[in-house]
């Protein structure tokens, strides 16, 4: 049976510490034809932020799934399809490779591993909180951040690599790097997306689109074009 993400073309992330835009709902940020929602950001998530956002989603029909950003903020609920648990392969601090992981697997109880799956990031904009807080070093060229991806996949066994720009609209010859460097895994891209355009571009050489702050900024109607750029750009290549 293949993974869930195999089938997504745009993943739709809410940041439980950020507002919505203007009077919008969850429910509008459900309906925008996102392939899945993942809940997560770096700074000031608590467990219950993000079980506000689990409570107000789960009645929609797209998949729900946690990235926790910490050990503390995991919520414990049915109602999430699973968790995508990042490892930062570029990080400076083995904390943000393994050692948050051992502590969660050592403090928690039960873990749901059937639910439970990770996400290889390469953490490549050094101004984004991510970048900061994991000591990322971001000043990679395209050549090594395809190794870093095959070594995710062939070494590591990760199912989903993510290069990620968060805030800012990445390099497109680094994301085409990490894509060609892939044989089976999903390539995520993250980072600046911001309209039809951006997405079009970035699904060119990603398998899955990520969208975050876009959402809280511009609200549900431009996160739809970006659904839309991204579903074509995946149609064109299909046609080629
Ligand atoms: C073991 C467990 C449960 C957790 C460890 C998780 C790890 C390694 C986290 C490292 C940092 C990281 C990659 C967080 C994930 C989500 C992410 C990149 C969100 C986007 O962050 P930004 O956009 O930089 O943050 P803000 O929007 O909050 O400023
Ligand atoms: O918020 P943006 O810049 O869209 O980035 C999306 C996502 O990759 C963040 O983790
Ligand atoms: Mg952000």
């Amino acid at each position: 049976m293949s993974a869930p993400w195999e089938e997504w073309d745009h993943v739709l992330k809410i940041d439980p510490d950020k507002e919505l835009y203007g009077d919008e709902t969850f429910a509008d940020a459900c309906e925008t034809g996102t392939d899945a929602i993942e809940i997560g950001g770096t700074l000031d998530v608590t467990s219950e932020k993000a079980t506000r956002v689990i409570e107000a989603c789960k009645e929609h029909n797209v998949p729900l799934y946690q990235e926790p950003s910490n050990p503390a903020v995991v919520v414990d609920d049915d109602a999430l399809d699973g968790y995508l648990i990042p490892t930062v392969f570029n990080a400076d601090d083995p904390f943000w490779i393994t050692g948050a992981h051992k502590e969660w697997v050592r403090i928690a109880d039960d873990l749901d591993w059937d639910r439970t799956h990770t996400e290889a990031y390469i953490v490549l904009n050094p101004d984004a909180s991510a970048a900061e807080l994991t000591g990322a070093d971001c000043d990679l060229t395209p050549e090594e951040v395809g190794a870093y991806a095959r070594v995710a996949e062939k070494m590591f066994g990760q199912d989903i690599v993510y290069v990620e720009y968060s805030g800012t609209l990445g390099d497109r010859e680094t994301v085409k790097a990490a894509h060609d460097a892939l044989d089976d895994s999903t390539l995520f891209y993250g980072g600046g997306i911001h309209d039809y355009d951006d997405a079009h571009a970035m699904g060119k050489v990603a398998d899955t689109v990520v969208v975050g702050d876009l959402l809280h900024d511009e609200g549900a109607d431009a996160v739809r074009e970006t659904v839309e750029g991204v579903t074509d750009a995946h149609a064109e290549l299909a046609d080629a």
